[in-house]
């Protein structure tokens, strides 16, 4: 049969800032100057004129002129500068070095840069002296730089073009790769097909302007080119979107993986998000923002969703479950910021300072202890003793008070902390009532005007878990008709969406109530921490498939993987499909590695560790079996 392949492009690859990350004359300036009291300055200026040599501002051969004479190298530095350069190679070129080895015939550096630094470095990725088409050098007997071959077309205005000319390349398309604006000139001149502005390390206006396409990786280029790659599939095309202020750790983490990365400074409601959230691979949101069925059902390349918080009942966790999209949040990070909170809420308002601070401020000097008493000795009932209530119950002993808790779940009682069997045995004993309890939709008004009747006259209350918990019109009752002594209430069953919003509340303006916006877990330290915690883990999901922590999909922690693919897919949980899957593999003679299996009541997660080699009918055929979800490989 004839060979229909299109024939492989050559591939025109610029060296500086296309190759590798840096300019090489530049750092070669910075090698040449160090120690010297000029250094900052020369180099500001030779950069300067690299730059507008490379956006087309000043002429090509001028920028080269006019750096080359600023240049106070010697031959020596040269050395320097190449091993140098060898650490500077950007990253996506080293990870597909592979590549360049068995296509370097068809890879050719054109550059106006110098052949002195470029062919040792590109000759560890298999690209022979010949196809490194460069500038060279002169020197004086002392080994300093003098200037460079006038006679190179290279060191020419349009040199690039001349250099294309002399090549011939014509027997297949030519593809150009560079972030200047004498690369996208070749494809001007008709001597390309095609030209790729790469943006890896900087991304020129005007040459961006210019381009066929824009590449922020090698891996995308490949990727476009079905050219084979390092990596399953090019991270630049895994779009995040953050919203509610979350620290800014977690965009620089997305980003350092090569993730585009979106911002939205407040919250999104339904509508909004609908609109945003099509082509999103992750979102990222904190308590706020509704991940809805409606939402889903629109997020058409979704993968994961972060919670950067604790609770995650503002999500459709089965919506997400049974589209295989994996959910995570931070369970640990903010815990010691509520606990923090509470014990400073419970001694304000065990001294009533929500309302000698509001008289104060009217000019009002109201010295007396009316109402106000120590928090030793007092009991402080915990509803809800998972991970903030338990640390709360260690934090208030050590302050002397009495601990009573109440859970639904056998725990672990720690310290002195005395259990109550029920709701009501905690509620008529305790001095003061804290709410630690989720979010599950079950604790809907946990706490309404029966159960404030149950609490000793003048206790106080403390809301930091979530709105809907407590009744928030028999709480203002409660407190309006002096059943309780206090309040505070962190969490709302309406909470403004921005900082821009009011806040509506029957709360508002009663005595010795506090009310916080929702910052429990609003520090530096828990954001900071949040922040890492969460991206590590979908990176880790994205790479390597592992789920230990996801709070949606089943766990599997796994083992690193070595040497082979790994097939990720996540199915309805019916009779059959492991089967399935594994006649697949077996019809295909592919070799298993290790496989991994765990189910909940509704979805299966298979991860089939594979030999590398192997027929891709067999990816279509997996894709085709019956009840998938997900399927997608990893390597
Ligand atoms: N105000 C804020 O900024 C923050 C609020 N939170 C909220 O705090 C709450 C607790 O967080 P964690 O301790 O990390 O959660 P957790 O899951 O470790 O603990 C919750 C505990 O409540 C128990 N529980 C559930 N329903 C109950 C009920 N009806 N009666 C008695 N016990 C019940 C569970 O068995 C569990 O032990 C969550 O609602 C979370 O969303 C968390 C962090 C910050
Ligand atoms: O800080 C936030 O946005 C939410 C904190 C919270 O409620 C949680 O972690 O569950």
């Amino acid at each position: 049969m004839a060979n229909t392949a299109p024939p492989l492009p050559y591939i025109v690859i610029d060296f500086d800032s296309t190759f590798t990350q840096v300019e090489a004359l530049d750092e070669l300036a910075d090698i040449a100057l160090r120690g010297r009291p000029e250094r900052e300055q020369v180099v500001a200026q030779i950069k300067a004129l690299t730059d507008g040599g490379m956006d087309g501002s000043v002429s090509f051969s001028e920028s080269l002129r006019r750096r080359i004479e600023l240049l106070p190298a010697r031959r020596e530095h040269l050395h320097l500068l190449v091993e140098h350069l060898r650490t500077k190679v950007t990253e996506s070129i080293r990870r597909n070095q592979a590549f360049f080895q068995q296509y370097a015939a068809r890879v050719y550096i054109v550059s106006s840069g110098f052949r002195e630094f470029i062919e040792p470095v590109v000759a560890e990725f298999g690209i022979p002296p010949e196809q490194v088409l460069a500038n060279t050098f002169t020197f004086d007997a002392e080994g300093r730089i003098t200037g460079f071959d006038p006679d190179n077309p290279l060191s020419q205005d349009g040199g690039k073009i001349r250099q294309l000319r002399l090549m011939g390349l014509d027997d297949a398309p030519v593809y150009v790769l560079g972030d200047g604006i004498t690369d996208y000139q070749i494809r001007e001149a008709g001597l390309a097909a095609r030209f790729y502005a790469f943006t890896e390390n900087v991304a020129r206006p005007a040459v961006v302007a210019q381009a066929d396409e824009v590449v922020p990786s090698f891996d995308e280029f490949l990727y476009q080119n079905k050219l084979p790659m390092t990596l399953s599939y090019p991270k630049n095309r895994i779009r995040a979107l953050l919203l509610e202020n979350i620290d800014p750790t977690a965009e620089r983490l997305f980003r350092e993986e090569g993730y585009q990365v979106e911002v939205v400074p407040g919250g999104l409601d339904e509508e909004e998000l609908l609109a945003r959230i099509e082509g999103v691979s992750i979102l990222g949101i904190r308590s706020k923002t509704q991940v809805t069925p409606r939402v889903l059902e629109r997020a058409n390349r979704l993968v994961a969703v972060g919670a950067f918080c604790i609770g995650t009942n503002q999500i459709d966790l089965l919506g997400c479950m049974q589209r295989g999209i994996a959910v995570f949040n931070a369970p640990f990070s903010n815990t010691r910021s509520v606990v923090e909170l509470a014990l400073g809420e419970i001694i304000a308002l065990a001294r009533r300072l929500p309302v000698k601070s509001e008289q104060m401020h009217r000019g009002v000097w109201d010295k007396s202890a009316h109402g106000a008493f120590e928090i030793r000795g007092k009991k402080l009932g915990i509803v809800g003793y998972g991970n903030i209530g338990s640390q709360l119950s260690v934090v208030a002993e050590a302050v002397g008070m009495q601990v009573l808790y109440y859970d639904i779940a056998e725990k672990l009682q720690l310290g002195n902390a005395t259990k109550c069997r029920t709701l009501e045995e905690l509620l008529r004993q305790a001095d003061v009532v804290t709410l630690h309890v989720d979010g599950r939709p079950e604790n809907t008004h946990l706490i309404g005007a029966a159960e404030l009747a149950l609490m000793k006259p003048g206790a106080l209350l403390l809301n930091n878990a979530r709105g809907h918990v407590v009744d928030i019109d028999a709480l203002a009752d409660a407190l309006r008709a002096g059943h309780l002594g206090g309040a505070s209430v962190d969490v709302f069953p309406y909470e403004p969406k921005t900082n821009d919003e009011p806040f509506a509340s029957p709360l508002r303006g009663l005595p010795n109530v506090l009310l916080t916006p929702h910052v429990g877990g609003s520090t530096a330290e828990a954001q900071r921490n949040i922040a890492e915690f969460v991206p590590e883990r979908i990176i880790g999901y994205v790479n390597t498939g592992n789920t230990l922590q996801s709070v949606n999909l089943p766990n599997i922690q796994l083992p690193p993987q070595q040497q082979a693919h790994r097939l990720i897919h996540i199915h309805h949980n019916v009779p059959g499909v492991l089967a399935h899957i594994n006649n697949v593999l077996a019809a295909h003679s592919v070799n298993i590695l290790g496989q991994y299996l765990k189910t909940n009541e509704h979805i299966g997660y298979v991860i089939t560790d594979v030999n590398r080699e192997y027929d891709q009918e067999v990816i279509k055929a997996l894709r085709q079996v019956e009840q998938t979800i997900k399927f997608r490989v990893l390597y």
